[in-house]
């Protein structure tokens, strides 16, 4: 018998209607997701890949088609699939480590004793390196650390799936190669599922064991999937002459510019 993958997305469908006009965003969506794997979602500007995130959120109800976590139903948001947005997030009134704790008390006031919890949170905080900042408040920190406690509250949620819907798309270009090393030492360390959108073909390949290559909506579909066969751990300044990483790259390259090329609506 065939076994289910971890997180399966089938026939996916996705319609918006609104005063009378419907716009039909996603189409046929398949895709199987094994635990542990790294996967990105590339495409052009419009074409629904935050409704598919917010799909497999639960943020977003499917018009036909269904997404299975182990085998059960996802129809509702839950803390065993935390987003990390593109825009951090985070309440402006509390401090990094109370950003991070209220998270925690959330989903494990039950389960753990109060010095637990602390613990917790701390432990977090250090996987993002943002320990030494958590007495000051997101008005006090730069964007990359915003995101980096964004991140943190996710996984503070101990989710069995992180969804990632373009986080580090409103950084430069140094602080995003932080965090984009600082999130595959996580993936290397917690070895939990990511999903991740990206606009970025080079953080796709450096990232993913997998780059989903959607097409052009309306309508849009999966229309590609590439395998990055690249051995973790992976180091940037390495990568840029490996054939492998070329080639990966180059394919992205060309679907995203020759075979589904962007047309701007007249
Ligand atoms: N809640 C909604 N109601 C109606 N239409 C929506 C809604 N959310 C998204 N859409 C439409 O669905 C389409 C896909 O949007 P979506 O944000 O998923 O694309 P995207 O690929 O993530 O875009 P981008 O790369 O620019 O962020 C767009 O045409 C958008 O206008």
């Amino acid at each position: 018998m065939k076994q289910v993958p971890y997180l399966l997305i089938e026939g996916v469908e996705k319609t918006f209607t609104r005063g009378g006009t419907s716009n039909n965003v996603l189409s046929n969506i398949n895709v199987g997701i094994d635990k542990g794997e790294f996967v990105s979602i590339i495409g052009h500007s419009g074409c629904g890949k935050s409704t598919l995130l917010n799909i497999i959120a639960g943020l977003t109800p499917v018009t036909s088609g269904g997404v299975l976590l182990e085998n059960k139903e996802v129809n509702a948001p839950g803390p065993e699939r935390a987003v990390v947005f593109q825009n951090h997030s985070l309440l402006p009134w509390l401090t990094v480590y109370d950003n991070v704790r209220m998270a925690v008390d959330k989903v494990f006031s039950g389960q753990k004793s109060r010095a637990e919890r602390h613990e917790w949170t701390m432990h977090k905080l250090d996987l993002v390196h943002m320990a030494h900042a958590k007495d000051r408040r997101p008005g006090e920190i730069s964007g990359g650390m915003k995101q980096r406690v964004g991140i943190a509250r996710a996984l503070s949620m101990e989710p069995k799936i992180l969804l990632l819907d373009e986080p580090f798309g409103a950084l430069d270009a140094l602080t995003r190669a932080h965090l984009q090393d600082s999130v595959m030492q996580i993936h290397a360390t917690l070895k939990n599922t990511m999903i991740m959108i990206t606009h970025d073909v080079d953080e796709a390949v450096l990232l993913s064991d997998r780059i989903i290559m959607m097409t052009n909506g309306p309508s849009a579909t999966i229309g590609e999937i590439l395998d990055v066969t690249l051995p973790r751990p992976r180091k940037r300044l390495e990568l840029v002459a490996n054939p492998t990483y070329i080639k990966a790259r180059e394919a992205v390259l060309k679907f995203l510019y020759e075979r589904h090329a962007f047309v701007e609506a007249a």
